[in-house]
């Protein structure tokens, strides 16, 4: 079985700063993950939802942006157009299996229906076994959420890694209490280097908020493109160079990201003490 998450090195490190706020000055792209990152966890999937406040930051963002900045998610494109209204962003959905550029043009990852129904089947059956899962159909790939019965992931997941000895062309993406089936051989990391390689992101220097394994693919594109890594929460170890403390610290940084994109000004000079996103 392939794996879904990059090779990531153990050795303890001191604690992760906050971010520096980007200088006006440099062309800057920014790529979010989503859940963890910009919403906090809820027991549904579906149940989760910007408010209006996120919303209007993330779409002047884009806007300030001339449009470089891009969901980089684990759910659908349909089903971010439907949270996000970013049916005209650029986008990568489920893991970076889809992807959208900027101008609309888009690409899929394809698999021969047969594999996909052999691999729909077993995500149905190995769901039925564990009470408490809820199956997350996104048609090309499938989650396993443990949010409600958290004591049935290490069974659900010995079970998931058997099925997936059935499944060639597939893999199993761990997350957070949840467990993915997805086809193999994209990840998010390549889907921002995609996305990096078109316009208006092309020549920009790049910034990735994310909180969660899959994530950690992204973080390396960005390293080695010398952007800004920024894990969202605690999770360890993890390839990115700063941490925020989660969805509400993400949201403020952005914030201030806007106001220095847009005044050029060092604002952190302008926050209170003890805010965690404030500047040495
Ligand atoms: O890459 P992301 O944007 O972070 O998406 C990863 C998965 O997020 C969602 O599941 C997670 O959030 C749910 C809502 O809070 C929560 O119920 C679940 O336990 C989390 O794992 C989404 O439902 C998945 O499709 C995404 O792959």
């Amino acid at each position: 079985m392939s794996t879904a998450t990059p090779a990531i090195a153990c050795t303890p490190r001191d604690p992760l700063p906050p971010p520096p706020l980007p200088d006006a000055g440099t062309h800057w792209a920014i790529f979010l993950d989503v859940d963890g990152t910009l919403l906090d966890f809820a027991d549904d999937p579906l149940a989760v939802r910007p408010d209006a406040a996120l919303l209007g930051l993330l779409h002047a963002l884009h806007r300030r942006l001339d449009g470089a900045l891009a969901l980089v998610s684990g759910r659908e494109l349909a089903d971010l157009d439907r949270l996000f209204a970013a049916s005209h962003w650029a986008a990568a959905g489920l893991h970076g299996l889809q992807l959208r550029h900027a101008d609309g043009s888009r690409r899929d990852f394809a698999v021969a229906p047969a594999q996909q129904a052999h691999m729909r089947d077993a995500a149905h059956t190995l769901a039925a076994r564990f009470d408490g899962v809820q199956l997350e159909d996104k048609h090309a790939a499938i989650a396993l959420h443990c949010r409600r019965a958290p004591a049935q992931l290490p069974a659900l997941h010995e079970a998931a890694i058997a099925v997936m000895t059935h499944l060639p062309g597939y893999e199993l993406q761990p997350g957070n209490l949840v467990l993915e089936f997805k086809p193999a051989g994209m990840d998010k990391g390549r889907a921002v280097l995609e996305l990096l390689q078109r316009a208006p992101f092309a020549g920009r220097r790049p910034v990735y908020l994310g909180d969660d394994l899959t994530d950690e693919h992204a973080f390396a594109s960005i390293n080695a493109r010398h952007g800004l890594s920024v894990r969202i929460g605690t999770r360890e170890p993890s390839l990115a160079a700063f941490t925020l403390p989660g969805p509400a610290a993400a949201e403020a940084w952005l914030t201030r990201v806007l106001d220095a994109l847009t005044h050029g000004a060092p604002i952190h000079a302008r926050l209170p003490e003890g805010d965690p996103t404030r500047q040495p």
